[in-house]
């Protein structure tokens, strides 16, 4: 970058994402390297919002109705979007979201990343389904992964009746009465996940809480369904100091994947997603330390939760607008 070259960015994000991200340390640090963050008004096209090297954005699909975005690429052929908006939408939906994983061989040395065994159901003929294809216990998730809160309620279900329960519309644990869902095989993983964040080619690995095992012995006895939402943000887990403190301590105990796996990972995605800001949830299995399995991936994540995110999303937003990232 020459002295005076400075570079305009714009973010078209929701106030709650803007809150958590664009905070002033991220301010400073991006205007020291030459760059200058700039909020998109998500009213108005583009066009009449002036010239952007780089769009960063989270929106829903309705949301770039008003922005004309092709009309202002028309406009403006060299400014770098990150990402392309269609192919976000492949993280939107729980069965896409981990398609690139089953046609993506990632390894290292006898570590493997691999995805639970899945199925996608409607409220019809689910026994029979699940009774081919899955062993309980397993995780109900809505198939939409769309930002909602309710695309984050989640039930454990640990047998056959909890099953029923769930497909049970006047039962206040049903996941919802209209949207389908995946089933997910519960896999024991010591109750620590690990949140892979990419940014370009960035990647950062931390340590979050989990659900706890599930022992043989409580497989067998336990009953029905169990409702939860978005255990990793939890660092308090319930309202009672003891279990912080041992949840607290697994997580300061669990050691981290491989560095090189977890670069490989993220490269590996990258590539066959077409995308560059997101993060991925991995387990590693209990019974058997060298196997990894992606649940979840989600589209531009909360960085500021990422010690020191201000050089990472910086040093990736400079790569962007000199045309690194793809
Ligand atoms: N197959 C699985 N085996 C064991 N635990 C799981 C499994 N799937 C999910 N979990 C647990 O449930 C949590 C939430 O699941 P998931 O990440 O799919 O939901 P989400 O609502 O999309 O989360 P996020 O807030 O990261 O978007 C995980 O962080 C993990 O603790
Ligand atoms: O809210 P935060 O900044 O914490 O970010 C969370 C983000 O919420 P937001 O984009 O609405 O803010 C969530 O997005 P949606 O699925 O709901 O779209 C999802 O990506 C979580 O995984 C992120 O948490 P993280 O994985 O980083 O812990
Ligand atoms: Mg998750
Ligand atoms: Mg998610």
């Amino acid at each position: 970058m020459s002295q005076s070259q400075r570079y305009r960015i714009g973010y078209a994000l929701h106030p709650k994402k803007i809150q958590n991200l664009i905070r002033n340390s991220l301010l400073t640090y991006t205007n020291q390297r030459g760059i200058d963050l700039v909020k998109i008004d998500l009213s108005k096209p583009l066009i009449q919002q002036g010239h952007f090297h780089c769009i960063i954005h989270k929106l829903h699909p309705l949301d770039w109705n008003s922005l004309r975005l092709n009309e202002y690429l028309a406009k403006h052929p060299h400014t770098v979007i990150v990402d392309r908006p269609d192919l976000v939408q492949q993280l939107h939906n729980r069965v896409s979201m981990l398609e690139p994983m089953t046609h993506t061989r990632i390894s290292l040395e006898n570590d493997t990343v691999g995805v639970p065994k899945q199925i996608l159901v409607d409220n019809e003929a689910i026994d029979e389904e699940v009774d081919i294809a899955l062993k309980f216990p397993v995780i109900a998730k809505p198939l939409f992964a769309d930002g909602t809160t309710s695309s984050h309620e989640l039930c454990l279900v640990l047998d056959r009746e909890g099953l029923r329960t769930l497909s049970d519309n006047n039962n206040n644990n049903s996941i919802s009465n209209t949207s389908p869902m995946v089933l997910q095989e519960f896999v024991n993983h010591g109750g620590v996940v690990f949140k892979v964040y990419v940014a370009g080619e960035h990647v950062k690995c931390v340590k979050r809480n989990s659900l706890p095992d599930i022992k043989e012995e409580e497989a067998r006895t336990l009953k029905g369904v169990a409702k939860f939402s978005q255990i990793s943000n939890l660092t308090v887990h319930h309202d009672k100091k003891r279990s912080n403190e041992i949840s607290g301590e697994i997580i300061e105990k669990a050691e981290m994947p491989p560095e090189g796996l977890i670069k490989e990972l993220g490269r590996g995605l990258r590539e066959a997603m077409g995308l560059n800001m997101f993060n991925v949830d991995v387990i590693r299995d209990a019974e058997d330390c060298n196997r990894y399995l992606v649940i979840d991936i989600n589209y531009f994540p909360g960085y500021a939760k990422l010690p020191c995110y201000e050089p990472f999303i910086t040093d990736f937003l400079l790569d962007s607008v000199c045309n690194k990232a793809s």
